[in-house]
């Protein structure tokens, strides 16, 4: 039998939709939930995933800017910028566009931005939170993967999830996520050996590794859910997943296509961590 493909673009508009009526109701009352992104340098990925933030800000009626820098900002300029952004009220949410030129400390950018408009959920405080299961923004990918399953109704009580990657901001809370959803949860990485025998039996598997159609049907338990987050180009230049998708399709029971899968969440998810930080204004939720 073949697999049931989890939509992301078509998850992705439905929440995008009850958003863009949150954010209705919260402009009647006066308030414009306001997403700041800065971009430095010229890495054309950053450039066109800025892009879609823009236009899907404003196609919801929030407000959005776009500050843009060489590559050749200072990091002390850089931190400067963000100082501002972090004392408009204006603005509720404010991003730096990763990677960043080498040249730059990511953790230290990170660290600057105000954790009440950490949107992107990376400062070490809404780490931390998300961690010991307090209100937090969720990191938007790691959410996006749970908001996947549950509109799919995969319930990861129970389940061996094993997430392939480590980096802070997709596998570490990927998998905290998941452990909070009651998963038993095993991490892999670059380092472990036999990666193969861990696949293998997992009941979810994310991967989020960066290499074209890493994994195939070799690697996967029959009826296994596979969320893809690798976001890479086949030797063709198309884009692709970590999963060779047609092969895994007649042995798993849910996987996510590369692109229209986990990508889309990502996007949707700023936006409700934008409007979450813009509606902790009104008076009844301070
Ligand atoms: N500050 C941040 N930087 C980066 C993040 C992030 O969450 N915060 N994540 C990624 C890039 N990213 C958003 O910034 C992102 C990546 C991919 C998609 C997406 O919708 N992908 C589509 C395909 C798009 C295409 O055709 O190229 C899909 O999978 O269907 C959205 C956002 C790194 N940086």
């Amino acid at each position: 039998m073949s697999a049931i493909i989890i939509d992301g673009k078509a998850t992705s508009l439905k929440l995008k939709e009850q958003i863009g009526q949150r954010v209705q109701s919260l402009t009647s009352r006066g308030i414009i939930p306001g997403l700041a992104v800065v971009l430095i340098g010229d890495n054309p990925a950053s450039h066109t995933y800025v892009k879609n933030k823009k236009k899907t800000c404003e196609s919801l009626g929030m407000r959005s800017d776009l500050l843009q820098f060489p590559e050749t900002l200072k990091e002390e300029e850089l931190l400067e910028v963000i100082e501002g952004l972090n004392k408009d009220p204006e603005i509720h949410g404010i991003l730096v566009q990763l990677p960043l030129p080498d040249h730059i400390d990511e953790f230290q950018v990170i660290l600057a931005i105000e954790p009440d408009k950490d949107v992107d959920g990376f400062h070490p405080v809404s780490v931390g939170n998300m961690i010991i299961g307090r209100e937090a923004f969720l990191p938007c990918t790691p959410h996006g993967i749970i908001k996947l399953l549950e509109e799919y109704n995969i319930d990861p009580a129970g389940k061996h999830a094993v997430v392939i990657g480590r980096s802070n901001i997709v596998g570490k809370p990927a998998g905290q996520l998941l452990l909070q959803k009651d998963a038993t949860v095993t991490y892999c990485h670059s380092r472990t050996v036999g990666l193969i025998d861990y696949t293998r039996q997992a009941d979810i598997l994310i991967s989020a590794v960066g290499r074209a159609k890493f994994l195939g049907k070799e690697h996967i338990k029959p009826g296994a859910v596979v969320i893809d987050v690798g976001m890479n180009r086949d030797e063709n230049g198309n884009l692709c997943g970590d999963v060779d998708f047609e092969d895994v399709l007649d042995k798993a029971s849910y996987v996510t296509p590369v692109p229209g899968g986990v990508g889309p969440m990502t996007i949707a998810m700023l936006m409700e961590n934008t409007l979450l930080s813009a509606e902790r204004g009104l008076p009844e939720t301070k």
